[in-house]
């Protein structure tokens, strides 16, 4: 269930300078395009306040994040579509992760090359959507050739409903625009899902801003600018420093807490992505608590108690009995399990239990 989200962008915006900040790790970077080669996939700590709260109520050796991973992707330039820069394989790459994070240039620096020599985010993320765009085309008008026929002569019943949506998408991709923009039913989201198209996945557009601009990114309006954009897709923007993000995630607990004081920010601009790209993904946590650990665990949104159970072991889901749970919002409520349980509030949920976001679980399971 490894969903990731790309990191994509134009050379030299910030990509790789995130990707280090969100991972620590090394990921080539430098002053010129083309650094980042080969997709590099890295996996981050979802940061949750609810941890340390359940840990002050059921106290264990150690608290154990959840994490989920981003895939760092080569930058994108005018053509790619046609094989321009590293073309097909940026798209390609794009087209394996299940969310994109549109990361885009938001800062002045005259040392820092900018691929189409002036920093205009609108014109930025018109570049990089029109590739995914002609990309998406392309797919569709394959799909046509060949389904037109089967629709027309068979009255193939899946191919007239196919024919449809293709009809539906194609003249929103031909005006320029996402194929995220349309609303589908649930039987047309079944085709789209099938034809893996560039702009249906869910986007996350991040304003890579001058340090000077951290601590109130609305202020920048280049900001402005992008969260516009963004607002006709319906998509979230976050504003960050990648560069001062880099610094802070290299710093130790006090180190970080002076940092963000002098920046005057409460967190860093990286937890508030990292939380987004969760939510993005579609996936949510709950937790284990009351043995060695407390842990937080990566669930897609919808799933019922088997299948969340599997998360932990397979052979919970398997021999699935019960989860008895508890909301955190119970638990912080309450104070403790005890008073919880007193307040009728502990639930005993079956094989057709939807999680929640939140939920602690303990699985009762039998194989
Ligand atoms: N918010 C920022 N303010 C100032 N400089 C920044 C900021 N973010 C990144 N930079 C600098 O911009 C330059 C380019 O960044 P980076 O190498 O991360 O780009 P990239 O998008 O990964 O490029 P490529 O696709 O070519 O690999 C680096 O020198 C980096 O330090």
């Amino acid at each position: 269930m490894a969903l990731t989200a790309g990191i994509v962008g134009l050379p030299n915006v910030g990509k790789s300078t995130l990707f280090n900040a969100i991972t620590k790790a090394g990921a080539e970077m430098a002053n010129y395009p083309f650094a980042t080669i080969e997709p590099n996939v890295g996996m981050v700590e979802v940061p949750d306040a609810r941890l340390a709260r359940i840990q002050e109520m059921v106290p264990a050796d150690k608290i154990i994040p959840t994490t989920f991973e981003f895939t760092d992707i080569a930058g994108i330039v005018k053509g790619a579509s046609q094989g321009e820069g590293l073309g097909n394989k940026f798209l390609d790459n794009i087209r394996q992760v299940n969310a994109i994070v549109h990361v885009v240039r938001a800062f002045d620096n005259d040392e820092i090359i900018h691929v189409n020599g002036v920093v205009n985010p609108l014109d930025d993320i018109d570049t990089i959507n029109t590739e995914l765009i002609l990309a998406d085309l392309e797919t569709i008008d394959k799909r046509f050739s060949r389904v037109e026929k089967q629709a027309k002569n068979a009255k193939d019943k899946d191919a007239i409903a196919e024919l449809a949506v293709l009809e539906k998408i194609k003249p929103t991709l031909e005006s320029g625009k996402s194929v995220r923009t349309l609303t589908f039913n649930e039987e047309e989201l079944l085709i789209v899902k099938g034809l893996f198209l560039l702009t249906s996945k869910p986007v996350l557009y991040v304003a890579n801003i001058s340090e000077d601009d951290m601590s109130n990114p609305e202020a920048s309006d280049y900001f402005k600018t992008i969260q516009e954009f963004a607002a006709t897709e319906g998509a979230d923007v976050i504003g960050l420093s990648a560069s001062a993000e880099e610094e802070i995630a290299q710093l130790d607990d006090d180190e970080k807490g002076d940092y963000l004081e002098l920046a005057g920010i409460e967190e860093p601009g990286l937890n508030k992505l990292i939380r987004a790209a969760y939510h993005l993904l579609d996936l949510r946590t709950f937790f284990t608590a009351g043995g060695k650990e407390t842990r937080a665990w990566t669930f897609k949104a919808g799933m019922k108690a088997p299948q969340v159970a599997g998360v932990i072991h397979s052979d919970f889901e398997r021999g699935f009995i019960r989860a008895e749970t508890i909301s955190f919002d119970d638990l912080d409520q309450y104070g403790s399990v005890k008073a919880v349980r007193e307040a009728g509030r502990l639930r005993s949920e079956g094989k057709e239990y939807t999680v929640q976001d939140g939920d602690i679980i303990e699985f009762r399971f039998n194989v």
